[in-house]
């Protein structure tokens, strides 16, 4: 009984088609349009099936649309299973092999039981014009199919649910972005504040070398962070969150900046303060960053040099009543050099001028935490303050996985010991794991580690004996010095007392 439904539905499609071709042949184009839109009447009154056309450029024809790619991400693992003929290309972006359905292909995609059908549709618009690029004349689009009854589905959970998968599949793919800003003289006509390459550091949480619970709170916290979009608009809070990484050189702060533009899939936006011309530039910077990204402005106590602590000595030199002088050309140049004020980039992290919002993560690297303004650092500004320290056991441990493959060894004891002892950086550390010919083996690495731990234990302990000794060489000094007042004073005293008596004596002769 269906199957003969179905039979003279298929018919009646054919007849139509036949008809239709039929018009297009012999009525002229304003006759055409009008039986058309009366076929389409009639068509739309028997057929119980919707559709929902995705065009590739729709709008702002420049750009393809974003439904478009979020639905060719996400129809793409289902059209290698399903579809007979497939496209296939290499991805600007990622550089691997991307394979998509080929058009005038279909697949079926499940959903709470209900079958919706997908096809690539292309459409070649005839052109009396000479065109260069064909795609003008080639249109794209998806076009999906599901029965009517299923249009509450269809229209408020399941396409919702196609276009944030096929944009996540889309982040995970993409290749992400390292920015840095042009010097502010050279913006001018087409060219962009920043220019970017192609992020491609390794780092990642697995390979950084820090405490593992420190570590794991801080991925979590970023996780809680991307995922918060709705709490921060509901506290009407921009979408940011920051991160001040403090610590010695050499204990991976910028390998943590690595390895969370990896763990987030964000890019990263590198903001060298001293090109940056003024206050306006900065903000301008900001403006044009995307959604998704780490701004980092590394070793913020040199970049301020030029700005609210050179205020500051001002104030200071002020203050203890120095003069503060400057000639023109001086001042000229301060002002060239440092536009870049304290308020503008506290206005700057504050996000007061992007009304664009989007998840952004703010890091400042400083090697001198104490040298920082604290206006700059209060939380709110700078969520979260970590410290990166000198290479302990657990983070040692991290290190001769990554460059060893090692989980234990009987060395281990040793270098434990010392390390509690001795202050090295990761850095060090890692300089002295890396096997430097091929005939090294993890043993002689380690035996190298161990070698230079004990030189720098020697060498703390000759600075601390060099250190003691100068203390009780100062000591005895002092001593010797404070001797000699006590023996001046004492003797002065004596005189006054005996220049006293003369003076009494002289009074009662008198
Ligand atoms: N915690 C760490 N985990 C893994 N590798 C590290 C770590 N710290 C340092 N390294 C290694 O040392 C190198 C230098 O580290 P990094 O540049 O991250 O230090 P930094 O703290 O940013 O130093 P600076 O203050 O000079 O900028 C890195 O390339 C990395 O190989
Ligand atoms: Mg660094």
């Amino acid at each position: 009984m269906r199957g003969e439904m179905w039979g003279q539905f298929g018919s009646a499609i054919a007849s139509f088609m036949c008809i239709w071709a039929m018009v297009n042949q012999y009525f002229p184009h304003y006759l055409r349009a009008s039986i058309e839109t009366r076929f389409q009447k009639l068509a739309n009154y028997f057929n119980p099936y919707v559709q929902i056309t995705f065009h590739e450029f729709s709008g702002d024809r420049m750009k393809r649309s974003e439904a478009y790619k979020s639905i060719e991400n996400y129809l793409g693992s289902r059209s290698t299973k399903q579809a007979k003929r497939l496209k296939g290309d290499v991805s600007q972006e990622s550089h691997s092999l991307v394979l998509t359905m080929d058009d005038h292909e279909e697949v079926t995609d499940e959903y709470e039981g209900i079958k919706f059908k997908w096809a690539s549709i292309k459409t070649i618009r005839e052109s009396k014009s000479i065109s260069f690029s064909p795609p003008q004349d080639e249109k794209r689009s998806y076009r999906l199919t599901f029965h009517a009854k299923h249009r509450k589905t269809a229209t408020e959970t399941y396409l919702d649910r196609v276009l944030r998968e096929g944009r996540e599949i889309g982040t995970r793919k993409r290749q992400r972005k390292l920015y840095t800003n042009s010097p502010s003289d050279s913006y001018g006509f087409k060219r962009t504040m920043w220019s970017h390459i192609v992020f491609e550091h390794r780092a990642t949480f697995d390979t950084l070398a820090m405490d593992p619970k420190k570590k794991k709170a801080i991925m979590d916290d970023l996780v809680t962070f991307s995922k918060a979009k709705d709490y921060y608009a509901r506290i009407g809070k921009a979408w940011k969150r920051g991160y001040l990484l403090y610590g010695p050189p050499g204990t991976g702060k910028s390998t943590m900046i690595a390895a969370i533009a990896n763990f987030l899939n964000y890019d990263v936006y590198d903001v060298e303060l001293t090109a940056v011309k003024n206050n306006t530039d900065l903000r301008k910077l900001l403006i044009e960053t995307s959604s998704k990204s780490v701004i980092v402005l590394e070793d913020i106590d040199c970049s301020l040099e030029l700005t609210g602590q050179r205020e500051n000595r001002d104030e200071e030199k002020k203050e203890e009543g120095q003069e503060i002088k400057k000639d023109g050309a001086q001042e000229k140049e301060e002002k060239k050099k440092g536009g870049v004020t304290l308020s503008g980039l506290l206005n700057f992290i504050d996000g007061l001028w992007s009304a664009s919002g989007g998840e952004r993560l703010i890091v400042f690297t400083t090697n001198h935490v104490e040298k920082l303004d604290p206006a700059l650092i209060r939380r709110g500004r700078m969520d979260r303050h970590i410290e990166m320290s000198y290479c302990d056991f657990e983070a040692f441990k991290v290190l001769a996985k990554n460059y060893l493959s090692l989980e234990s060894h009987p060395l281990f004891g040793a270098i434990r010991s010392l390390l509690e002892e001795i202050d090295m950086t990761p850095a060090d550390v890692a300089e002295n794991l890396m096997p430097k010919t091929v005939e090294e083996d993890a043993g002689v690495c380690l035996g190298i580690l161990i070698e230079a731990l004990e030189n720098a234990k020697a060498e703390a302990r000759k600075k601390l004996g060099e250190k003691e000794e100068k203390l009780e060489a100062e000591a005895e000094q002092g001593q010797e010095e404070e001797k000699a007042m006590f023996t001046k004073k004492k003797k002065k005293k004596e005189k006054r007392e005996s220049n006293g008596k003369g003076w009494e004596g002289s009074e009662s002769e008198s």
